[in-house]
């Protein structure tokens, strides 16, 4: 059985009554028209969130949260521009399903625990964004879904297949500007992992690295070493890194927050730019509420330690008052806690 949030919320825009329709649909439910008509009738007004209390299991599966539906904003507009919809419009399969998983540290023959019972998917192609107080075990989910940590309750599937370790199809950028060894050049950094996971031959790992130091702006420095760049193309080129591997899923675990504001700005730009162009599967981590409306499509909320999923949103399709107004909404609900 999967985790039993204690409120789950759902927001959207003012076409989400088609998205949730759409995603009941695919989601292999029986598409009751009292359902789907229950879920259209969201869509004729600008901006609704519903909350439900002791929600059963995969929250958003749900077809009908329980409880009121609440104008969150009076002056929200009615056109949303249509945004882009992820692929997973064309799947049903989650690309990582995260099953009731709670995590345990072993200190001093005690057990710590991290996260308690977190249940999430992450379809194809989203940008999934975990967000939460210090300490409520982000970092330890992302952990535990690159196989660096196994799961004490639950499980962790990769399309379909329960994760029994690390692996090259699921490919980590953190915050520390120290993750590229020093002694690698740039462009042997990028090229490293292809060859040590017998993707490509050296000349062909060489050729993929620097055709990936381009995309991100890097060709220049091919041959410089980590201490020679900034902080913010550290970062590049551990973007670079992993997505030359054409992971299964990209993991990020706060990887701007070491950055000064601007360019932290200028990363997000150009992470959600390589995103148009690969579509990648992205599980992000961040304290920074802002930060999870830009970058994602899909927030989680978690509560403090031990983190239990506390609200998840659909950030899709919001202009810039039902941004302002989730994000005050997120705000209150980690005050809350
Ligand atoms: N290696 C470890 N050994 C023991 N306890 C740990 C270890 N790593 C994390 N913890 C504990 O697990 C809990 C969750 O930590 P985690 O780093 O996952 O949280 P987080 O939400 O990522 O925090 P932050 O935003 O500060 O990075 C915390 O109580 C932390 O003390």
């Amino acid at each position: 059985m999967s985790a039993r949030p204690d409120v789950v919320e759902r927001w959207s825009g003012v076409n989400a009554g088609q998205d949730e329709a759409r995603r009941l649909r695919l989601a292999g439910h029986a598409g009751d028209p009292a359902e789907v008509a229950d879920a259209d009738a969201v869509s004729g007004t600008p901006l609704k969130f519903r909350v439900a209390r002791r929600a059963p299991s995969r929250p958003h599966l749900q077809p009908r949260a329980v409880g009121e539906a609440v104008n969150a904003v009076a002056a929200a507009a009615a056109a949303v521009a249509e945004v882009d919809a992820p692929p997973h419009a064309a799947t049903h399969q989650p690309r990582l399903r995260v099953d009731n998983v709670s995590l345990d540290y072993r200190v001093d023959r005690r057990s710590i625990r991290a996260t308690h019972q977190v249940a999430f998917d992450v379809m194809p192609g989203e940008r999934f964004v975990l967000l939460g107080a210090s300490g409520c075990g982000k970092s330890s989910l992302l952990k535990a879904v690159g196989g660096f940590l196994p799961a004490s309750e639950g499980r962790i599937l990769l399309d379909g297949q329960p994760i029994s370790g690390p692996g090259p199809d699921r490919m980590a950028v953190f915050q520390e500007f120290d993750q590229l060894p020093p002694w690698k050049t740039v462009l042997d950094n990028v090229a490293f992992p292809l060859t040590a996971s017998r993707k490509l031959d050296v000349a062909g790992a060489r050729l993929h690295a620097q055709d990936w130091l381009a995309r991100v702006g890097l060709a220049g420095f091919a041959g410089a070493f980590p201490h020679q760049l900034s902080g913010g193309m550290k970062q590049r080129v551990a973007i670079a890194r992993a997505l030359a591997m054409s992971p299964r899923m990209l993991l990020m675990d706060e990887p701007f927050a070491a950055l000064d504001a601007l360019t932290r700005r200028r990363m997000q730009e150009e992470l959600l730019a390589l995103w148009e162009q690969e579509r990648f599967t992205l599980l992000f981590v961040t304290h920074s509420i802002e930060e999870a409306l830009h970058v994602g499509h899909r927030i989680l909320v978690l509560s403090p330690h031990p983190g239990r999923v506390r609200a998840e949103f659909n950030a899709q399709g919001l202009d810039g008052a039902q941004r302002l107004a989730l994000g005050q909404r997120i705000e209150q609900l980690l005050l809350e806690t």
